[in-house]
């Protein structure tokens, strides 16, 4: 069976205590439920230590929301992969929406920090997505094959292998967010798989996994996880509070359980 990556990001939500005392439900969590599912959480930088601490022994991958590119340097504010590699993390999330509309953050600063994230053994998070104009003007998959080009740009097959991708539409993302149809996102998600092999070989570029994110709920996300190409769900609101949270976990770990013949796992 192949995994099922189920992943939060925290955003700007929890304190240091507010996030150890979710990570201790999590992880107990994590225990009781089938190994496929591949959990994996990004708190704000100030929580990275102690919940790395927290994480001791846990299969529970660690990732962080953002990172420069460069090692060290006068960046103000900023963390580089040097600082984050000491910590210990896993995963590290790059050009989420709102990095791009706040933060000014292009596909060629994404592609930078793909290349520094790889160089210390991080597995690039790469979130790429349409805005609505986009998706109205139509372009939604010219915009898309684009944001993938420029992020992957000089990654090899090998290092490919490493990379995981967040398919987030910014229309999707959020308060004002409005969910997606599954079609739609079955749709766009064989559309990424096809760049990812004409990118990489049909071997890796079948293997990276493809997440889905944007007002995953516990109403819809099992529409989601059960379209073609969708590899897990990037979460945010429904994952921030562990009492949806582990709906969400124990309803598909019961599905991966019972239904494997029925589920396209
Ligand atoms: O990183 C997560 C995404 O921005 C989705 O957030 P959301 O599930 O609250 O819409």
């Amino acid at each position: 069976m192949t995994k099922v990556w189920i992943g939060t990001n925290w955003k700007m939500t929890k304190t240091i205590s507010e996030g150890l005392a979710y990570t201790r439900e999590l992880k107990k969590l994590a225990e009781s439920i089938t190994p496929n599912i591949e959990l994996f959480i990004i708190p704000s930088f100030t929580s990275l230590l102690p919940i790395r601490e927290e994480l001791s022994g846990s299969r529970i991958k660690l990732g962080a929301q953002n990172m420069h590119w460069e090692d060290r340097g006068a960046y103000t504010g900023e963390i580089s992969p040097r600082m984050l590699d000491e910590i210990g993390i896993d995963l590290i999330e790059l050009g989420h929406s709102e990095r791009r509309q706040y933060y000014n953050e292009n596909d060629v600063d994404i592609n930078k920090k793909v290349h520094a994230a790889l160089k210390y053994g991080m597995r690039p998070l790469v979130c790429i997505g349409e805005s609505i104009d986009q998706k109205n003007n139509g372009i939604s998959k010219e915009v898309l094959a684009a944001q993938l080009k420029v992020c992957l740009k000089n990654v090899t097959t090998e290092q490919a292998q490493h990379v995981l991708i967040a398919y987030e539409p910014v229309w999707a993302i959020g308060e004002r967010g409005i969910p997606a149809e599954a079609d739609y996102v079955g749709e766009i998600h064989s559309f990424l798989r096809k760049n990812l092999v004409d990118l990489y070989g049909e071997k890796v570029g079948q293997e990276i996994p493809l997440l889905y994110g944007g007002s995953v709920r516990l109403d819809n996300f099992l529409n989601y996880i059960q379209q073609t190409n969708v590899n897990g769900l990037f979460v945010g609101r429904t994952a921030w509070n562990m009492e949806t949270f582990s709906v969400l976990l124990n309803e598909l770990d019961r599905k991966l359980k019972h239904e494997i013949g029925g589920f396209k796992c």
